[in-house]
């Protein structure tokens, strides 16, 4: 019962509308509860309890991912065409995102080693190294390494195609400086970026949205740090230095990734402020 303009009809005083193939629209078929709620498949048999929670933690995880990709591949733009409030108001969007994510892991700890050790055996070689979304977000904040590309087992061509063009896409540090050099700076080398910031720093009356960037970049920097830490502990606490189902030496080489930064010339700075 039509009543033209797209309303479908009347409930409770309120139009209604039909949505996409003439269906009514409703909370699960908008969401696609449907297939959401299917994919939560068990590898253990008789099925572990924990292995639920260990799934939905993952698959939470990669939702979020996708929407800081989101996020910050528009944040990039942002800075490349010169809307500066727009990639800082961005950028403070992925900070909550990075906060909750790092909190994330406290419910993942109410699993026990024991609890965990029950499915653990049955997830090698998958691991936690081959989320694509995480290696992007790595990518496009500024630390392309294009050796995980070749270390990566068992990516599909749209996983690799997307690493490709990770590696070949402007970074958050590559519009930084795009910024900098509109805001009149050489950018050309090392020490001239390291001479802007400073100036950047200086005079933050007269470069404030800049310096906002600049400072909402750190952060970015700093969470990621945040996380990685929070997720050596965790593994610590629950496989102690047992090597990693992906084939790694485990904690041995999160540790070797602590000191990873992004933006080493924004740390620089503090110590010549
Ligand atoms: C019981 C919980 C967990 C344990 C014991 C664990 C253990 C490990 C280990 C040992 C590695 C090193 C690679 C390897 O497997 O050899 C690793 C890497 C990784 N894990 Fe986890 N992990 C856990 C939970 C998570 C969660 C919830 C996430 C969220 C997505 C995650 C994301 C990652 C990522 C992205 C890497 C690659 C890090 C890098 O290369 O710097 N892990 N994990
Ligand atoms: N690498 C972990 C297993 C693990 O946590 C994991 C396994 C499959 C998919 C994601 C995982 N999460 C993080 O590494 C381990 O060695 O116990």
């Amino acid at each position: 019962m039509s009543t033209g303009d797209g309303v479908a009809g009347r409930w409770d005083g309120v139009d209604v509308h039909f949505g996409e193939e003439g269906g009514r629209l409703t909370y699960g078929s908008y969401l696609r509860l449907a297939e959401l709620l299917d994919q939560q498949r068990l590898e253990s048999d008789p099925p572990a309890h924990d292995e639920l929670l260990f799934i939905t933690i993952h698959q939470v995880y990669e939702l979020w991912f996708k929407q800081v990709l989101h996020e910050l591949t528009a944040s990039r733009d942002a800075m490349l065409s010169g809307e500066l409030w727009l990639a800082e108001h961005l950028l403070r969007r992925v900070h909550t995102i990075e906060r909750t994510l790092t909190q994330q892991v406290d419910i993942l700890e109410t699993m026990t080693p024991q609890d965990f050790g029950e499915f653990r055996h049955r997830l090698s070689p998958a691991s936690g190294f081959q989320s694509v979304q995480f290696r992007e977000i790595e990518f496009l904040s500024g630390a392309k390494d294009p050796s995980f590309v070749k270390r990566f087992r068992g990516l599909t061509d749209a996983e690799k195609l997307r690493l490709e063009q990770r590696l070949q896409e402007p970074t958050l540090w590559d519009a930084f400086l795009v910024v900098l050099a509109k805001a009149g700076f050489a950018t050309d080398a090392e020490d001239d970026i390291r001479d802007a910031l400073r100036k950047v720093a200086g005079d933050r009356g007269h470069y404030a949205a800049v310096w906002e960037i600049a400072e909402a970049l750190l952060q970015h920097d700093e969470l990621a740090a945040a996380w990685r830490a929070r997720h050596v502990v965790m593994v610590e606490r629950m496989i102690g230095t047992k090597p990693g189902t992906g084939g790694s030496s485990g904690a041995g080489y999160l540790r070797s990734r602590l000191d990873l930064r992004y933006y080493p010339l924004l740390w620089d700075l503090r110590t010549a402020l």
